[in-house]
């Protein structure tokens, strides 16, 4: 079967706040009608990305491309296609009937205005004769996030943009987001794109989950992921960088200064912290912090926090059993120092 062609396409992509770079992707596709989780920690350049996909801004170098065009900010093309909602609902101060209807009435498309509003509002929960002429300070929080997602899936985008849509919101409205997210993905092939903490969300529903660091995209969060600066040691004549974590192994140099360390997933034992450590072994303290069910596949997703990363493990239930993992369980990460690459 042939893929379909991709709706994005990114090239060489750098971004730059002054001389700080903080976008760093050499090539990533997202495939219509697909939906993209992305996570990583706080800096790691998830906004920007986001602000970058929504034509909001230009990369400082490099490409994109949306239905096989190279693309820019304000192109009439992408204007009416791609929609991004952000963090804290952005509202015009005017009633929600008009925000609900505001880009529409942009493109000049202006057939059935009230029915598109009402339906737009009941897909994110509001009933139109209780909300629509409310002003916009008449609305809780999370009220005025579903006004927002109401007014961008009005447009029937091509692509949705979400930068934590649930992360200040109740948890009805959360549920309510959530839902018509899904049904525009349903409905019309709307292609979602969605930065969230909420993990086990991201997991539950994406078709491709991804996370970054630094700038830089990494296709699973399945693997370890540590982040210069190392601390260094000098040994006669070489240098070695020894990972925070490694307890004074030395691991070999990146060939590239600023490389970040990854350790697949299945290269990555999990063992009771009171174990020998062998000698070619690295081994991370790390404590179970939470464990969730994922509906899709029946797998446990396992959080593991150590000093200075999370890292999230699918298992299955009776992988999860023999380890005997809970919530508050103290256990170590193995790893082979040959296991490590960079990037
Ligand atoms: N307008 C700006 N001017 C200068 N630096 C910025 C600007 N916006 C973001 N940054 C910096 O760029 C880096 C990436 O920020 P970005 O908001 O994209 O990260 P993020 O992963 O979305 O973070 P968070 O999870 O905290 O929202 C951060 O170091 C941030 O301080």
């Amino acid at each position: 079967m042939t893929q379909p062609a991709p709706l994005y396409t990114l090239c060489r992509i750098c971004h730059f706040y002054g001389s700080k770079k903080v976008l760093d992707i050499d090539e990533f596709s997202i495939p219509p009608g697909t939906i993209l989780g992305l996570s990583g920690p706080n800096g790691s350049g998830k906004t920007t990305l986001l602000k970058l996909l929504a034509f909001a801004m230009a990369p400082s170098r490099g490409e994109i491309h949306f239905n096989g065009r190279r693309e820019y900010p304000m192109s009439a093309r992408v204007r009416s296609k791609v929609t991004l909602m952000t963090q804290t609902p952005y509202l015009l101060k005017r009633s929600v009937l008009d925000n609900v209807v505001y880009g529409l009435k942009i493109r000049k498309d202006t057939k059935r205005l009230k029915q598109r509003a009402a339906r737009a509002l009941a897909a994110v929960g509001l009933d139109f004769d209780a909300f629509h002429n409310r002003a916009w300070h008449q609305l809780s929080g999370g009220e005025a996030q579903r006004v927002c997602l109401a007014a961008r899936l009005i447009l029937e985008p091509q692509a949705l943009l979400l930068d934590e849509p649930v992360a200040s919101v109740d948890a009805e409205s959360a549920r309510l987001i959530r839902q018509a997210s899904l049904a525009a993905r349903d409905k019309w092939g709307c292609t979602l794109i969605i930065v969230s903490h909420d993990l086990t969300w991201l997991n539950a529903v994406s078709d491709t989950r991804v996370s970054m660091e630094k700038g830089r995209i990494f296709s699973t969060h399945e693997e370890i992921i540590l982040s210069p600066p190392y601390q260094t040691m000098q040994t006669d004549s070489t240098v070695n960088w020894v990972l925070p974590v490694s307890r004074g192994r030395h691991i070999s140099l990146p060939d590239k200064t600023g490389e970040t360390a990854l350790i697949p997933a299945d290269k990555i034992n999990i063992a009771q912290t009171s174990e020998n450590q062998s000698d070619e072994k690295n081994r991370i303290p790390v404590l179970v912090t939470r464990m969730a069910l994922e509906p899709k596949t029946g797998r446990i997703e396992v959080d593991f926090d150590a000093d200075t990363f999370r890292l999230t493990l699918l298992l299955s239930e009776e992988q999860a059993g023999a380890l005997n993992l809970q919530p508050g369980k103290k256990r170590s990460l193995i790893f082979k120092t040959r296991d490590i690459f960079w990037r």
